[in-house]
């Protein structure tokens, strides 16, 4: 017989590590059955059916972890894991996700981008490719020791970016001026990593410290 679902999630005598592979191996099969959603075949009867059972399984994910801007236990803020990252998150369902490494004097991110992330038809969403930039640009601040939020993000869409390829994102920090970083960021495919299909520049600020406990109090 099933266990009856507890009301919260995680218990604090779990180990963190024991909840992230937790919370990954949902995210894992969540994102599968986002990417089957999208590109299924199947007959309407088996749609009815299937958001029957889903509704059925939503059900069991009782209880609610957090207030907003209360930071996970899994998560480590700023500049660590973050689980339900849109971008990174292993257990986000919306994430691709992002695989982030330090890369010479910035940062270098990997991931495929599947038909959920389809903006033109074969091609990623635009607002996808900005997502990836604008994240992996702010890691690349916090590689640089000054974690710092977006202020303007521009972006140049040279060639559409393939789904269903992996692929490559860069981002560094090129100067700063006091809490200011003026960050580069491209994605290019794996295969041809020489030619930039998307290229952005960015503003990015460090709250100072007043603002910062106002706007992470859970810091
Ligand atoms: C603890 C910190 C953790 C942070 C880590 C976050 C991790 C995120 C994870 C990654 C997620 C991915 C990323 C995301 O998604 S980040 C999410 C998207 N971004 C936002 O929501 C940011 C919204 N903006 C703000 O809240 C404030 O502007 C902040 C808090 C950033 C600064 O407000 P604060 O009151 O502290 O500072 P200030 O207003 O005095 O401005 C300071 C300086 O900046 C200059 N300036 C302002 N705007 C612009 C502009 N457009 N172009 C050029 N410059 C601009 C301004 O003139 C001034 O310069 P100067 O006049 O002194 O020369």
């Amino acid at each position: 017989m099933t266990a009856p679902p507890t009301e919260t999630p995680f218990p604090e005598t779990e180990e963190p590590d024991d909840q992230r592979t937790a919370i990954a191996a949902l995210g894992h099969e969540l994102r599968t059955l986002v990417d089957a959603t999208v590109t299924t075949a199947a007959p309407t009867e088996i749609l009815h059916r299937m958001a029957d059972e889903v509704r059925g399984l939503t059900g069991q994910l009782t209880g609610r972890r957090r207030r907003r801007a209360e930071i996970p236990a899994v998560d480590e803020f700023p500049g660590g894991v973050r689980m339900y990252s849109p971008v990174t998150g292993l257990g986000s369902p919306l994430a691709p996700p992002l695989r982030v490494a330090p890369d010479g004097d910035g940062v270098v991110g990997h991931c495929t981008l599947g038909i959920a992330h389809e903006g033109p038809p074969g091609y990623v969403h635009g607002g996808m490719s900005a997502m990836l930039l604008d994240e992996l640009m702010g890691w690349a601040c916090y590689a640089a020791k000054s974690p710092a939020m977006t202020v303007s993000l521009g972006m140049r869409y040279r060639r559409p970016v393939p789904v269903e390829t992996p692929l490559r994102v860069h981002a560094r920090v090129t100067g700063t001026e006091d809490r200011k970083a003026f960050v580069t960021g491209s994605i290019s495919t794996e295969e041809t990593p020489s030619v930039p299909l998307v290229t952005a520049d960015a503003v990015f600020v460090s709250p100072g410290p007043g603002r910062a406990r106002a706007l992470f109090p859970s810091t």
